[in-house]
């Protein structure tokens, strides 16, 4: 059996996306959806999407790591599905229900609203979310946000001086994240601009982050260092993101599809229906 896909990123962060919405297809489990993100022996990718029918939006996004763990929300990815639905559409998340739809300069996504009390970033004990009295080297004193997914935002001088490389992972991995943590450094440029890096849980340095810019555009408002309306300019691009009075948090920005294939579900683990185990 072969699996159809299409290749697609949102400012260099990149999807390998399966559309399961018409005709189903194998169940994609942890191992699976790592061997297909491998670089080097599978696809390649730093979020396997699989798009599902779902009974309370217009679809369901599922959203997997490229280590395997399936995840709550991908800001990058909800545009490029956006993109691909090619109309306004509403789509079920583990993080919620998002809305996605054609804007003027690309797609449009209300990613719903941010937490920010200690058990719903999740840390493992109580903790002023606000300004975290902890710190990795010179990383110190970081907002927890929870956009659908955890997010901790560090403010340094520049972005660039950091090696996230090396400290992304140690704090990805902290005791104090019991669901491990998307880590962003971010600089502020000006009240309308923020420099941002990020390293990703279970992906590792990527050229953008959806989720890791609307947390920390959020983290930066709460603090008062920036508007409500900013732009994030990450290695790979700038997004657009927006705190609504509403509450709402509205992201915008490209995507685009790089090319279409398909694979051996065999050559993965995935066995037609009824033929598995
Ligand atoms: N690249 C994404 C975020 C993907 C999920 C993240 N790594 C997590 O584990 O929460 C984005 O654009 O938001």
């Amino acid at each position: 059996m072969r699996i159809a896909f299409t290749k697609m990123h949102g400012l260099g962060n990149d999807f390998v996306v399966l559309d399961a919405r018409d005709a189903p297809i194998p169940e994609i489990d942890a191992v699976a959806a790592a061997a297909i993100a491998d670089r080097h022996t599978g696809i390649g990718c730093d979020q396997l999407v699989l798009l599902e029918p779902s009974s309370m939006a217009d679809f369901r996004m599922r959203i997997f790591n490229a280590d395997g763990s399936e995840v709550e929300a991908c800001g990058n990815a909800t545009r490029a599905v956006g993109l691909l639905h090619g109309s306004a559409a509403r789509i079920e998340t583990l993080g919620g229900v998002i809305a996605a739809s054609p804007a003027q300069t690309g797609i449009a996504v209300e990613m719903g609203h941010p937490r920010f009390v200690w058990d719903e970033i999740p840390l493992a004990y109580p903790m002023d979310t606000h300004a975290m009295p902890v710190a990795w080297e010179e990383l110190a004193d970081p907002i927890a946000v929870n956009v659908g997914n955890p997010h901790a935002i560090f403010f340094v001088p520049d972005t660039a001086a950091v090696d996230l490389a090396r400290l992304g992972p140690e704090i990805e991995n902290d005791q104090l994240f019991p669901e491990r943590i998307n880590v962003n450094v971010a600089t502020i440029v000006s009240r309308q601009a923020i420099r941002l890096r990020v390293w990703e849980r279970g992906a590792g340095l990527t050229r953008a982050c959806g989720t890791g810019a609307c947390a920390t555009a959020i983290g930066a408002m709460r603090r008062g260092l920036v508007d409500r309306k900013v732009t994030v300019k990450l290695p790979g691009g700038a997004l657009s993101i927006e705190w609504r009075e509403d509450g709402e948090i509205v992201m915008t920005g490209p995507a685009a599809e790089s090319f279409r294939g398909d694979f051996d579900a065999a050559a993965y683990g995935l066995f037609e229906f009824g033929t598995a185990g």
